[in-house]
């Protein structure tokens, strides 16, 4: 399996299922899509953004609808929704089947929960999924162990601490670099530096430095060594 990164911003998102897997997937996808969540019951988890983890903010939307539609009416929801796409999370193994076929027979991505293994070509997996604002990275197991995803998604948030400010840093230097013509070579290795030093990191981390603050002294030092900034 490939990943690729999708952007859901407006887009109908369908779930079927509103127990612990459901709820979770909502609030994921709940951060850009309009989602709409079908199921007779739902659990009490909340559906919005969970509270205590502001990384999971709503643009989108969770319509919550009571419902719970057999394998031969499963069909009749998605063609309504029209969602780009489907994630079969029921308890009902016949149900869930059935929002698999109908959504490959549209076209429609889809995300089967109760499975790992013999996946239908063109399914996808929905990764555990570490985020320092836009800098994202998605971790599978290739459906043997989510709980390992889950272990080291949490390791990795450690690591991306700082990284969305360190990205501003970057993309901004190189911004000034260019306009000031300096070499590609050169560029890259004031970037490279730049990325590499814990000074920076520690800095950017704590707050001590700000990204405008960094780039202002990483230009100073490549004037003062005689480069053209
Ligand atoms: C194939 C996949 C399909 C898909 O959903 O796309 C799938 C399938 C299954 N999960 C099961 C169980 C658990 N899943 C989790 C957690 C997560 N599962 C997620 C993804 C995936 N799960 C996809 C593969 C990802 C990969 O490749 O690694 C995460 C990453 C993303 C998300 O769902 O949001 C999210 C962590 C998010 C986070 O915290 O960051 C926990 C841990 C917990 O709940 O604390 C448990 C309990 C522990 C256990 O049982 O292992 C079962 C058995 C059900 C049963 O036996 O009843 C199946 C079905 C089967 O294996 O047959
Ligand atoms: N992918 C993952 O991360 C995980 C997957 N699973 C699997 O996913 C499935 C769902 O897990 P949970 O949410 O924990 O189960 P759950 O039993 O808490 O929830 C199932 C939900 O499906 C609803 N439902 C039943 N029939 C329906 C129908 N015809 N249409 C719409 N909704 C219907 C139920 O009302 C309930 O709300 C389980 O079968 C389990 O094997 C379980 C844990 C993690």
């Amino acid at each position: 399996m490939i990943p690729l990164l999708h952007d859901f911003t407006d887009v109908p998102v369908l779930i079927f299922g509103g127990g612990l897997v459901g709820a979770r997937k909502s609030r994921r996808f709940a951060r850009e899509a309009d989602v709409t969540v079908v199921s007779p019951e739902f659990v009490d988890e909340p559906f919005g953004p969970h509270e205590l983890d502001d990384t999971e903010s709503t643009a989108g939307s969770i319509e919550l609808v009571r419902a719970g539609p057999g394998p031969e009416n499963v069909e009749e929801w998605i063609a309504r929704l029209e969602p780009a796409l489907v994630i079969a999370a029921t308890d009902d193994g016949a149900v869930n089947e059935a929002v698999v076929e109908s959504a490959r027979e549209r076209g429609i991505l889809v995300n089967r929960a109760d499975r790992s293994g013999d996946r239908d070509p063109g399914s996808v997996v929905v990764p555990a999924t570490a985020r320092d604002e836009q800098v994202v990275v998605s971790i599978s197991t290739g459906g043997t162990a989510p709980v390992l995803s889950k272990y080291l998604r949490q390791e990795l948030e450690e690591t991306l601490e700082g990284a969305s400010e360190m990205a501003t840093v970057l993309g901004d230097l190189r911004t000034e670099l260019k306009r000031r013509d300096v070499p590609p070579d050169r560029r890259r290795e004031i970037v490279t530096d730049v990325v590499n030093s814990s000074a920076t990191w520690t800095a950017l981390r704590s707050g001590a430095s700000k990204a405008s603050q960094v780039i202002e002294d990483v230009l100073e030092e490549e004037r003062s060594r005689g480069g053209n900034p």
